[in-house]
């Protein structure tokens, strides 16, 4: 669990505040006037089921997707005026680290330095940093290897150390367990841990919340483009114990609910 946001998180602005959001995309309105705050320190999950709108809320935080009305705030600055992007590490849903050109675990993390490194040159202290997150999500041995030649779990580990390497004080990341093996999970949760621990602020986009539950303070649900939950994680199954929940899930429906959801 995150220490609790201080009294100075309280009187700051939020790291991010959207304020009745909408967004359409094609013909569809996809939020439909969506609220969320988060403040610095805390770890906030926003879940709902298949198509409900989290990757798009995301995805208008940095950006990415346009409003139709509403506004977004980034550590108090309006979206159209924030240029601090190095404060931000953003690890996008279901993307490869390998595009075709042999890059190594290293480089692909490096790239993720570069809004730090001055003059284009990596200084001592970005390749210690860089080194770092690579040995954090546990791929000191890789570092040298094609991100072609790892596993998904692996690749998932690439991207979340590339997020890292600029060492972020806001992490967003679209499911982050989706597709990754329960041994890659273990590691995730242990980085996400430590980021917590030095106080980083996180938005997690998940399905169910899963071994990173310990790790949540707050879960915001989606449903249909609005907000039908703000507060305290649902009890042990995450989105599961919430009236309407319907994600479609690729396992047996027997299968224990704490394990394998993700993959
Ligand atoms: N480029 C697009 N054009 C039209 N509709 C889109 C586009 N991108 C997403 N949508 C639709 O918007 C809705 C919300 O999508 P979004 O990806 O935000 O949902 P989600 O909650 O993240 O779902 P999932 O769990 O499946 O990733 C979905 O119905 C999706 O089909």
């Amino acid at each position: 669990m995150a220490a609790p946001a201080g009294a100075a998180a309280e009187t700051e602005p939020p790291v991010i505040s959207v304020r009745g959001a909408r967004a359409t995309l094609g013909a569809r309105p996809v939020l439909r006037g969506v609220d969320l705050t988060v403040r610095r320190g805390e770890v906030v999950a926003l879940l709902g089921a298949n198509g409900s709108g989290k990757s798009t809320a995301v995805r208008s935080v940095i950006g990415q997707v346009p409003l139709a009305a509403g506004e977004i705030r980034l550590f108090g600055d309006p979206l159209r005026r924030f240029r601090q992007w190095s404060r931000l590490g953003y690890v996008p849903q279901r993307t490869t680290a390998a595009s075709g050109v042999p890059a190594t675990v290293r480089e692909v993390v490096s790239a993720g330095r570069l809004s730090r490194t001055r003059l284009g040159w990596a200084s001592r202290a970005d390749k210690e940093a860089v080194q770092r997150v690579i040995d954090l999500v546990g791929l000191g041995d890789r570092a040298r290897d094609s991100v072609s030649a790892l596993s998904g779990g692996q690749h998932q580990r690439v991207l979340i150390a590339r997020a890292l390497a600029a060492q972020p004080d806001l992490l967003i990341m679209d499911e982050p367990m989706a597709g990754v093996d329960l041994a890659s999970q273990e590691i995730l949760a242990h980085t996400l841990r430590e980021q917590v621990a030095h106080g980083t602020t996180v938005l997690l986009v998940l399905h169910e919340l899963g071994p990173l539950e310990p790790l949540i303070d707050r879960a915001v649900v989606l449903r249909d483009g609005c907000v039908v939950h703000d507060g305290p994680p649902p009890e042990a199954v995450g989105q599961h114990a919430l009236p309407g929940h319907d994600h479609v899930h690729p396992h047996a429906a027997d299968e224990p609910l704490r394990t394998g959801l993700l993959t």
